[in-house]
């Protein structure tokens, strides 16, 4: 059912990798769009994989006039006046402040979209997504396709020299399918995690 709230809120759209995230941002700003509201879309500088100057899908969708950030404190003074909607992709890059800025935006009466990755290569919650999770008003999981069994993915393998990455690789990693495939849990590996078997 569609949530009908009365001032601003936030949407979180979170999942593995290769779940659609992206796509899903962008179909929500283009309907946004259709229905003549006025539309920031941010950025972390962070992911620069298809240049700084687009959001990009992984099947090609994009979308320019996207505002980069280096930190969620430099959103706020970017927010237009008249802006009624704010999109920010990646989310799960900023440092935990990235929820303040959002609870301004929505108590300003503004609609958020937010779109990130719930869990880290890991399978640990990724940076500030938890908290998001919690603040949101709406909250959708998208799930990808496990690329060993087939069944829905829930998580983000990552894999070095074709290898699945240690548990003490670096949580940042900017990267797409040269380094990272949808895995369900059962096909999900990462060697050295506490409790797990290598
Ligand atoms: N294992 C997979 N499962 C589902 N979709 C995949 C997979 N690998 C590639 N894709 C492609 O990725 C697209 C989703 O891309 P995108 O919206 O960028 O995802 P996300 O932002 O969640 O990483 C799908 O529509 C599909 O074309
Ligand atoms: C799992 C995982 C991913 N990343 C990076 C890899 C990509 O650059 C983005 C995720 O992009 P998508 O739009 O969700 O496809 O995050 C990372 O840095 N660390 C990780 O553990
Ligand atoms: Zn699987």
């Amino acid at each position: 059912m569609h949530y009908q709230p009365s001032g601003g809120w936030i949407e979180l759209i979170c999942g593995s990798m290769f779940s659609g995230k992206t796509e899903e941002l962008l179909r929500r700003v283009r309907r946004a769009e259709i229905a003549r509201k006025r539309v920031q879309l941010f950025k972390p500088q962070l992911d620069h994989r298809y240049g700084l100057d687009r959001v990009t899908s992984h099947n090609g969708l994009s979308r320019e006039e996207v505002i980069v950030v280096e930190k969620a404190e430099e959103i706020l003074p970017l927010v237009l006046p008249e802006t009624e909607v704010i999109a920010i992709d990646e989310v799960q890059f900023f440092d935990w402040s990235i929820a303040d800025v959002c609870t301004v935006l929505a108590d300003q009466g503004r609609r958020v979209i937010l779109a990130g990755l719930d869990q880290d290569f890991r399978g640990e919650p990724f940076g500030p997504m938890p908290l998001l999770m919690a603040l949101a008003e709406r909250v959708d999981k998208l799930h990808a396709i496990c690329v060993v069994c087939g069944a829905s993915a829930s998580r983000t393998q990552r894999l070095i020299d074709g290898r699945p990455a240690r548990y003490d690789d670096p949580i940042i990693l900017v990267g797409g399918s040269e380094r990272y495939e949808a895995r369900c849990r059962n096909c999900h590996q990462v060697p050295g995690k506490p409790g797990a078997a290598d």
